[in-house]
């Protein structure tokens, strides 16, 4: 079985005995490693390690200040299992423990336990009396089932039962499997003398071997992870919950600042727009309004933007839920069900938290069209999500829609392969997928569009790509066009000779109202045999016009009934084919100009134009003076 990982945070109002707790605990003072941060790369700041005799690996995440707690929580909250809230049993529930509650609620933490510490200072029957208020003081909260276990950290009274009961809770906790692609938010940058730089956090999700090529966002720059640690030691791989701290090589120490993220693969965007569900605290002191800066918390990024919502103007008290759009002035790195906090810039306060519904939005208006749209996005199957992508960008390939819905690769993959036998998604071979009903929107367009140009143009072969795809390219992007015209190739709705398309059962024709005039001028071009007259004369005998004229030569030639003999002059098939055989017949391996005009007996000014035809069409090779048979060409 793989070694199980487990996080703990640590929180709660100021010196309550967050650090004399986790020291109890660890046996490691995390205040005293704090001033050696700079100095190596074995030291963890904040974090220590929890052995227990059967073997689970534990980190304790003791996060001191207020600000760094939001931080290093956000940061962690993927790999924070359990939650150990402090409570000084001489003061009890304090403002900044309601704020930590309330942040670690919106973070979505589900496992928790109370620890009212400094037992030691307040006698038994004022124990009980702090107990009952701090259980009211956390009716409703995610608390308000959680053991409560009283501890003196100073003695180690209550320590051994503490550690039991983290024992217990964490069984319920579910085993984090390392599946999915690496990412790791950097909270720490630092350099160390000889090694270069440094960074730490804890792993979101993945697994990281040491020696892996990683690409650090959002600037896209590629590094590489030359030494891996977990607590002071080297390790081969780390992996998703695990606190790791890593060595860089391929970037200086200024190229890198917390907020930024490692990744292993291309299945992360950076946006600067992200569409959000957002819960706020039970009272806020003034309202928000419209476009309100704020400052959000996302990972281990701290980012101003404002605030949009498309169904109100200001919140002053909401209970409810509020689908929103935050847009930031940096770009962030996040994917779909990422948890953030909100706060306000000034006066400094946390105005509520949620999570990312969809990690790149785009510009909506105003009005209930979008909250429904944004609902169908917080409620979305994996079908949902695909659909409403592939809506909007039309064309998709797997890597984009990973970082546009946030789906794991097994997941999209098994939901497009359903997608495309239940018939909503249409594959090209050029790996793209988009919407079938768009297609078919498409599809008839073009259908339309050919019909009417075969319409008009019955002899030719049919609409030149390139006007085809010109022509719906301001209706849809161009990649869309081409990947749509693929598609019906291979679905044999439509052909390609060339560079025409056409509808795949139209053959080129003589138009019903010249048809009678053209097979004239078709008669008396192959009664001439090859002693034929310039085409425009035929074409004049007649009431075509030139361009009448010039449609039905070329309709000529590309239907093989007829040669071009020179620029102006075409030759029908059968005289074509007639006077070859003659030559063939009765010449030898090979023949002179002489020997040719013998045979065919026609002028110079025919003679020659149908020998070069001959070379053209690879009857013959010309040698010097002479003309030989080519021998492939013999039947
Ligand atoms: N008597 C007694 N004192 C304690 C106990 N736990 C902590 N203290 C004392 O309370 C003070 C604050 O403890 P810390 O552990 O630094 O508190 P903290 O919550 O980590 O403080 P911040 O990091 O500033 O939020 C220190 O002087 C500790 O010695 C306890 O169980 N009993």
């Amino acid at each position: 079985m793989d070694d199980v990982y487990y996080t703990i945070g640590m929180a709660g109002h100021i010196d309550h005995g967050k650090t004399t707790l986790t020291k109890a605990l660890t046996n490691i003072d995390t205040d005293r490693l704090k001033e050696e941060k700079e100095r190596s790369i074995s030291i963890e700041l904040g974090y220590a390690p929890l052995r227990t005799e059967d073997g689970t690996h534990i980190s304790i995440v003791d996060v001191p200040g207020h600000e760094r707690f939001i931080r290093q929580m956000i940061a962690g909250v993927a790999g924070i299992d359990l939650v150990v809230l402090v409570i000084a049993a001489d003061e009890g529930v304090m403002p900044q423990t309601r704020e930590h509650v309330e942040i670690l609620e919106f973070l979505g933490i589900q496992h928790c336990i109370v620890a009212i510490s400094k037992m030691d200072r307040v006698d038994e029957e004022m124990l009980e009396l702090v107990a009952e208020d701090v259980k009211d003081g956390l009716a409703g909260t995610i608390f308000s089932n959680a053991p409560f276990v009283y501890v003196d950290s100073l003695s180690g009274n209550g320590i051994s039962m503490l550690k039991q009961t983290i024992r217990d809770a964490l069984t319920e906790v579910d085993h984090r499997d390392a599946y999915g692609s690496f990412r790791l938010p950097i909270d720490q940058v630092f350099s160390v003398q000889g090694q270069g730089t440094v960074v730490r956090g804890t792993i979101y999700e993945g697994i990281i071997q040491k020696g892996s090529q990683l690409t650090l966002l959002p600037k896209g720059k590629k590094v590489k992870a030359r030494q891996i640690q977990v607590h002071h030691q080297d390790q081969d791989q780390a992996r998703a919950g695990q606190r790791t701290a890593i060595n860089l090589s391929g970037v200086d120490r200024d190229e890198v600042s917390r907020g930024n993220v490692l990744v292993s693969s291309d299945h992360f965007l950076v946006t600067d727009t992200v569409d959000v569900v957002l819960q706020f605290v039970d009272e806020l002191t003034i309202p928000i309004k419209q476009r309100a800066p704020v400052k959000i918390h996302v990972g281990t990024s701290e980012v101003m933007g404002k605030i949009v919502f498309f169904d109100r103007n200001e919140v002053q008290q909401e209970s409810d839920e509020v689908l929103c759009q935050i847009r930031l002035d940096e770009n962030v790195v996040v994917r779909r069900g990422d948890r953030f906090i909100l706060r306000r810039p000034t006066p400094v306060e946390t105005l509520g938290g949620g999570w990312i519904i969809q990690p790149k939005g785009g510009k909506y208006r105003f009005g209930a069209e979008t909250i429904q749209m944004l609902r169908k996005k917080q409620e979305g199957t994996p079908k949902d999500l695909i659909d409403d992508v592939l809506a909007k960008h039309l064309l998709l390939d797997e890597k984009e829609l990973i970082q546009l819905t946030s789906l794991d690769e097994n997941e999209l993959k098994e939901t497009i392969e359903k997608e495309i036998a239940d018939g909503n998604i249409i594959k090209v071979s050029n790996q793209k997928y988009g919407l079938t009903k768009i297609f078919l929107k498409l599809k008839d367009g073009v259908i339309d569009q050919l019909e009417g140009y075969h319409n008009d143009f019955p002899m030719r072969l049919g609409m030149p790509k390139a006007e085809l795809v010109q022509f719906f390219s301001g209706l849809y992007p161009k990649s869309f066009v081409e990947f749509g015209i693929t598609k019906l190739m291979q679905d044999e709705d439509i052909q390609k000779t060339d560079q025409f398309i056409a509808i795949s059962t139209f053959t080129p024709h003589l138009p019903k109202r010249w048809k009678a005039r053209m097979e004239e001028i078709i008669d008396q071009l192959q009664a001439d045999n090859v002693e034929v007259k310039k085409w425009e004369e035929y074409v004049a005998a007649t009431p075509l016009s030139k361009n009448e004229g010039a449609e039905l030569a070329t309709y000529l030639v590309q239907s093989d009934q007829a040669y071009r003999l020179t620029d102006d002059m075409l030759v029908h098939r059968t005289s074509f084919e007639a006077a070859l055989a003659k030559l063939r017949k009765q010449t030898g391996e090979t023949f002179g100009l002489k020997e040719a005009k013998d045979v065919l007996n026609v002028s110079r000014k025919f003679l020659i134009p149908f020998l070069e035809l001959l070379d053209q069409l690879k009857w013959t090779t010309r040698l010097e003076d002479k003309r030989k048979w080519r021998i492939n060409s013999e039947e």
